[in-house]
């Protein structure tokens, strides 16, 4: 495959996924975030970047809060511009936020480094490859970060056959959803 061809399947996997991710219920990330507790905690004093939801994804506050009380740092991500990764600044709940590119919002507090990163996606495959936005922030950013545990939060529904990919796109450790936990294998 090509790379225009790929850029061209993205398009439409990452369309057709927004399109059936309209009328999901972000409310599920109550139950997501009682899959993580239960099925893959981050451990003691792992330092956790989440992130705080647009549009109609699914809601991890529940599991940020939950997360924050059990001691663990937690950060937000800073949307620099395109190109560029990503930086977490620490939230603590109740934490003012301001908004940021493309309707993202953040704390303004000190920059962390996670090594845990709670990952945004807008579709998923069970050999954890994801599906963004399509600016590759997480992918840039991701590569930072190597040794990090990649666990992507999502809908269940969001998971297809197959994510389109290139060499370029990082994969992720496993996939939360609010029906379980799906290693990558
Ligand atoms: N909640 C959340 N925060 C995040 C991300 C994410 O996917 N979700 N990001 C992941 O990289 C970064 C922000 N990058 C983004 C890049 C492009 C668009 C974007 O194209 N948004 C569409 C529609 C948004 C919607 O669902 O309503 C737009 O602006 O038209 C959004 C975020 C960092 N923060
Ligand atoms: N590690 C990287 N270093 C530099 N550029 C990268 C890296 N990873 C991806 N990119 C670039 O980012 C752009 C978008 O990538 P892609 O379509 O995979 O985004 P995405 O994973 O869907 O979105 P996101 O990561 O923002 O949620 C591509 O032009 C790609 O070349």
């Amino acid at each position: 495959m090509t790379e225009l061809d790929l850029i061209a399947r993205k398009a439409a996997a990452r369309q057709a996924a927004l399109d059936r991710r309209d009328g999901l219920d972000p409310a599920l990330g109550a139950r997501l975030a009682a899959v993580v507790l239960e099925q893959c905690p981050p451990p003691a004093g792992a330092v956790v970047s989440g992130f705080w939801p647009i549009g109609a994804e699914i809601d991890i506050r529940p599991l940020l809060a939950e997360l924050e009380a059990r001691g663990h740092a937690i950060g937000l991500p800073v949307t620099p511009r395109r190109g560029l990764p990503l930086t977490f600044r620490r939230w603590r709940r109740g934490a003012a936020l301001v908004p940021g590119r493309f309707g993202t919002s953040h704390p303004e507090g000190e920059e962390i480094v996670p090594d845990f990163v709670l990952v945004p996606l807008l579709a998923f495959d069970r050999r954890g490859n994801r599906l963004g936005y399509g600016a590759g922030y997480y992918d840039r950013t991701l590569a930072g970060l190597p040794d990090a545990f990649r666990l992507g939060c999502a809908y269940a529904s969001q998971e297809v056959d197959e994510v389109p990919v290139g060499p370029q796109d990082a994969r992720l450790h496993a996939v939360a959803t609010e029906r379980g936990v799906v290693r990558a294998g």
